[in-house]
């Protein structure tokens, strides 16, 4: 059986966050992103979207080059080959370097569409189990420790399985200390976004002292080696983040013992089958996973859901509910959490409905290619 794609849509959409968003880089306000549609010959449409920021800060990729890349080589190469599975997609893209979030964004909306086509969920046909998913939640670098320790109260008031707290140099041991001395029961992880490098290895070392869940990608985003150096003098866990774009890049990573976590973000590592071929490995070889967040929009929200039911994704991750981010978001219904738990939708595909007002509202641009 194949997969009769008969057009794709591109839709770039402009959101402003709720709150500013703030990490070791900088401050996100607006977000801008694509919405994929991807439309068979029944017209069943899947959805998927893109997850790169406006600026290379997090990644080297960026809306601009999503564009570029899916408009130019990706929907090109999927108008020249036939899909019978969305799996097939992985090696359909090979020939183009990385650029994993512009790949995602496509094999997102052919995997939505594959499953309604099923008519099954999303979480289902990639073989996930869970009915109910536990969420943390995770908090930008805030202006004051005082803001910081309000804003965790609300969180842990609401019922979040754990809490990230965003660190750098100069905002770190002081200020995490502070959330275990008010929140001793809470569980609480540090992510660094890659501010560290070995010099400060006495620094790290000393976060050993407030027994955190774990710290996410410590130094460099294309290290491993350095960071299997720190785990080695570490007790904490190290999470990977930034740097794992694909199941190589985790097998390097456990075969130095450079971690002992992974953070799996569909978007980086190229799509939901390379993410549960990491997921599949990692549960082989006794590694905890958990899914990122990317401030996503509902469709990125909704495909994180379904890969978390997958059963090694054993701790919470960062997919709030849409409130947390956006004022009206771009599905209905939207996605809710109640004491830190997300429902997993039953219906077909990604669950959610589109709702058609909102997209249309932030739509800035949108693009039609027949296949
Ligand atoms: O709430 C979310 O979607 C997760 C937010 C978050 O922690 C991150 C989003 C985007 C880039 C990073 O700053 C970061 C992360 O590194 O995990
Ligand atoms: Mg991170």
């Amino acid at each position: 059986m194949t997969i009769p794609i008969t057009q794709i849509k591109l839709r770039r959409l402009k959101m402003q966050l709720k709150h500013p968003f703030t990490t070791s880089f900088g401050t996100m306000q607006d977000k801008e992103f694509f919405i994929t549609e991807v439309l068979d010959d029944a017209e069943s449409h899947g959805f998927g979207e893109s997850v790169a920021f406006s600026s290379p800060w997090y990644s080297e990729e960026t809306v601009q080059t999503n564009y570029h890349v899916m408009k130019d080589f990706l929907i090109p190469l999927l108008h020249r080959n036939v899909i019978h599975h969305p799996d097939d997609v992985l090696d359909v893209f090979r020939p183009i370097k990385r650029n994993n979030m512009a790949k995602s964004a496509l094999e997102g909306a052919i995997w939505d569409l594959y499953a309604k086509r099923k008519n099954m969920p999303l979480a289902e046909a990639l073989g996930g189990k869970k009915e109910e998913i536990d969420v943390g939640i995770s908090i930008g670098i805030q202006p004051t420790v005082d803001d910081l320790l309000s804003t965790v109260d609300r969180y842990v008031q609401e019922g979040f399985k754990r809490i990230k707290i965003k660190i750098k140099p100069g905002w770190d041991y002081d200020v995490l200390a502070a959330v275990k001395k008010k929140f001793p029961d809470v569980p609480v992880m540090a992510d660094a976004n890659s501010a560290y490098t070995l010099k400060d290895i006495n620094q790290l070392q000393r976060l050993d002292e407030l027994e955190l869940m774990m710290i996410e990608q410590p130094l460099a985003h294309d290290d491993i080696v350095d960071h299997s150096k720190l785990q080695a003098v570490m007790r904490t866990p190290i999470c990977l983040d930034e740097s794992i774009h694909s199941l190589e890049d985790t097998k390097k990573a456990v075969q130095l013992e450079s971690c002992r976590i992974i953070n799996i973000k569909i978007g980086r590592v190229g799509g939901l089958s390379e993410a549960k071929r990491i997921h599949d490995f990692c549960r082989d070889h006794g590694i905890l996973v958990w899914c990122g967040g990317m401030l996503e929009a509902g469709v990125g929200r909704a495909h994180n859901i379904a890969l978390t039911t997958l059963s090694q994704f054993a701790l919470p991750g960062d997919t709030a509910g849409s409130s947390r981010y956006w004022e009206q978001d771009i599905i209905a219904p939207e996605v809710t959490v109640e004491n830190g738990r997300i429902t997993v939708p039953k219906t077909a595909g990604i669950g959610y409905d589109i709702n058609e007002d909102a997209l249309n509202r932030f739509t800035v641009e949108e693009e039609t290619f027949n296949m």
